[in-house]
């Protein structure tokens, strides 16, 4: 197979999940990850990404629509997708008695195309811990290894589950460099995630579900870009925030006062801070404890939560 000829490596159309019960869990959703990028479905509790990414595994039907993972239908055509992709689940459940090369080598025996188990296991931190028992391990030692086998078979397409809950931070930043680093070999990462930095540092593309739906899409910079950027400082004293230049000329769409400190809003964050220093200095004024900042993804995240949140109050 020449998987090089579908550079939309997974392609998701109008896809719905349902549940038994007849529970709609993914409610029509379309995205598609290039040949080489990282994409992080973001979501609150129950938004659907798990549903979403075992269909994408191949491991579950979906109700309607159409999935694609390097051209083919990974339920239907499970034999020709399988060896070209890793998968990390949320649980990895291989068995407790094993030491942790025994599992690499089992694993390796499964997989076209393995790496030598030893290197898997170095490159998630593991060479050390090769022959404890998997019942031994640590929870996030469990993790790492459920990541070394979703890339023992040098996959062209990872898909990985919540790949850094319970990793501490020097865990989660070696495994963000070894997606890095597969990513810049050429594979594809699709990622689902509760940790919005982990996307803000590697998702090239990321969408963010809520209750079945894709409420936005986008590079972090083209997701947060929608949320306002915030300026704070204390205001000298004598001054008052009638004393600012035209907070509407500046670009500021919002504002509030706390005791001295001044928190503005604004979509034109250089337009606002370069208006506000100017009058500072002009003014011959100290703005002290000033902070500029442009919205992040977490803020992003939280914008539409709540918006969910205002629609049930407004129904
Ligand atoms: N086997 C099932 N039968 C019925 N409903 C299910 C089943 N599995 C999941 N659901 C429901 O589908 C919805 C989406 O679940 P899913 O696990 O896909 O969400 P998620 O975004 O991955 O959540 P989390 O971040 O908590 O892992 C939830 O409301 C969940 O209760």
């Amino acid at each position: 197979m020449d998987n090089n000829e579908h550079e939309h490596v997974i392609e998701v159309t109008d896809l719905r999940r349902v549940y038994g019960g007849g529970f709609e869990a993914v409610r029509g959703i379309s995205f598609h990850v290039d040949r080489g990028e990282v994409f992080a479905l973001l979501g609150t509790n129950g938004a659907g990404k798990t549903s979403t990414v075992e269909v994408l595994e191949g491991l579950a039907r979906p109700a309607s629509g159409r999935v694609r993972v390097l051209g083919h239908d990974p339920y239907e055509e499970r034999s020709a997708v399988r060896p070209w992709t890793g998968v990390m689940l949320q649980e990895g459940g291989f068995p407790s008695e094993l030491t942790v090369a025994e599992t690499a080598r089992m694993w390796a025996g499964c997989v076209s195309r393995a790496r030598p188990p030893e290197e898997a296991l170095e490159l998630v931190g593991l060479e050390r811990r090769a022959d404890v028992r998997v019942k031994q391990l640590s929870g996030g030692e469990r993790r790492r290894l459920d990541l070394a086998l979703a890339v023992l078979g040098r996959p062209e397409v990872l898909f990985l589950d919540e790949p850094t809950t319970g990793l501490d931070a020097e865990g989660r930043h070696d495994t963000w460099e070894l997606v890095r680093a597969l990513r810049d070999g050429g594979t594809t990462v699709l990622l689902t995630t509760h940790y919005l930095e982990e996307a803000e540092d590697l998702a090239d593309r990321l969408a963010i579900m809520r209750e079945g739906r894709i409420a936005a899409t986008g590079t972090p910079a083209e997701v947060t870009a929608a949320q306002p950027s915030r300026i704070s400082f204390r205001l000298p004293d004598g001054y008052f925030l009638g004393d600012l230049p035209p907070l509407g000329e500046l670009g500021v769409t919002g504002h509030e006062v706390d005791g001295r400190v001044v928190r503005l809003r604004t979509r034109e964050l250089q337009r606002a801070a370069t208006g506000l220093l100017v009058w500072a200095e002009r003014a011959g004024i100290e703005l002290r404890n000033l902070d500029v900042r442009s919205a992040s993804l977490e803020e992003a995240f939280l914008g539409i939560a709540r918006e969910k949140e205002k629609e049930e109050v407004a129904a």
